[in-house]
């Protein structure tokens, strides 16, 4: 039996999802106290840690199974001219990504993570959202699923990445719609479209924001949304029901992730952000969030590239908090 069949399910469900183990987040804490380093002296990888440790149940964690999904879709809004590059350029992104040859490919190895790439409908866009809303009900339903279904149960750190050439646009809307403001704040030149481009998307994002103002995030989600988008959000949600933490991508992933945040406070406690993307307005959309992101380093590709880069950060964390000898063990001094 599947979890939800409707997004007033998903929303159910997601009012009931679990919280972190404070008892393992406290041992957790007391263990990070004991180990041979000044209080503090690792800074956030300490916090990171922690909270890795209270959401997996333990105060000496390890990170078994990393997953890497990748979600590819199609957009209506690409006839509006909104990308550098033409649509097209996702289903031969999906090969590319079959065929291992694409930068989270290369990433996910390094990471020693499993990556998979899951198509949605590549035949049937989204529709224009300036005209229409994205998805039917049915059609977001059914994205949501196949991200909820492709979580594995026996990962322990997840990372979700997309494809789909214009969804810079999809995200900058849903950003638009969910924290307000002018749809210029909300967007970035995505692939590099140029200043002319950069305008007419602005219109683009601003239209659509207009046409599908709503304050329920998750048919925001619906409206402006792609099918990949609706994955992503799908997939965070069932990790947090399994309690597997997860690290967000750049402005696409974390414009997915908000719809959560804003259908039910607290749905992102399970999730770090892994880097600020070079897109304008992603340091906004992470602030909105309360989010601080793990690396800066100027990455504007998508795939859940910077995420996964900074799979290996979390798993440094969480080496040094379980592996570390405590003051006693080694018999230092302590201060
Ligand atoms: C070859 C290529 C590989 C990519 N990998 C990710 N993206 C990124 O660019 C797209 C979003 O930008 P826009 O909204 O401007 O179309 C998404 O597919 C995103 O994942 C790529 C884009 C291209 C061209
Ligand atoms: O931050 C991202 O996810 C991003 C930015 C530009 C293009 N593609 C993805």
């Amino acid at each position: 039996m599947s979890a939800f069949s409707s997004l007033s399910e998903f929303r159910t469900l997601l009012a009931a999802m679990p919280s972190i183990d404070q008892n393992a987040m406290s041992g957790a804490q007391e263990r990070n106290g004991q180990l041979t380093k000044p209080p503090g002296a690792l800074g956030r990888l300490e916090e990171l840690a922690i909270w890795y440790g209270g959401w997996r149940g333990t105060d000496r964690p390890r990170v078994g199974k990393r997953q890497v999904i990748v979600f590819a879709g199609n957009h209506g809004v690409t006839a509006q001219g909104v990308s550098a590059f033409p649509a097209e350029v996702t289903v031969q992104m999906v090969a590319n990504f079959e065929h291992g040859g694409a930068a989270v490919n290369q990433l996910s190895r390094v990471a020693g993570a499993e990556m998979s790439v899951h198509a949605l409908d590549l035949d049937t866009p989204t529709a224009d959202f300036t005209k229409d809303a994205a998805m039917s009900e049915a059609e977001v339903v059914a994205a949501l699923k196949t991200g909820w279904d492709a979580v594995d149960s026996d990962t322990e750190l997840l990372v979700v990445g997309e494809m789909g050439i214009g969804n810079t646009t999809s995200a900058a809307a849903i950003a638009t719609a969910l924290f307000g403001g002018d749809a210029s704040e909300w967007t970035g030149r995505g692939t590099g479209v140029d200043d002319t481009g950069l305008s007419n998307k602005t219109r683009v994002v601003s239209e659509g924001a207009a046409l599908h103002a709503s304050d329920d995030a998750l048919e925001i989600l619906r409206c402006l949304g792609g099918r990949e988008l609706a994955a992503m959000a799908g997939a965070i949600a069932s990790a947090r029901a399994k309690r597997i933490p997860v690290i967000m991508d750049g402005f696409i992933c974390t414009a997915a992730a908000a719809c959560l945040a804003q259908a039910q406070d607290g749905a992102l406690d399970h999730v770090v952000a892994g880097h600020l993307s070079q897109e304008g307005a992603h340091g906004k959309l992470l602030a909105a969030l309360d989010k601080t992101p793990l690396l800066s380093l100027d990455m504007r590709l998508g795939e859940g590239s910077g995420a996964t880069l900074a799979i290996n950060i979390l798993v440094a964390a969480v080496e040094c908090h379980s592996g570390m000898a405590t003051f006693a063990e080694a018999g230092v001094a302590a201060g």
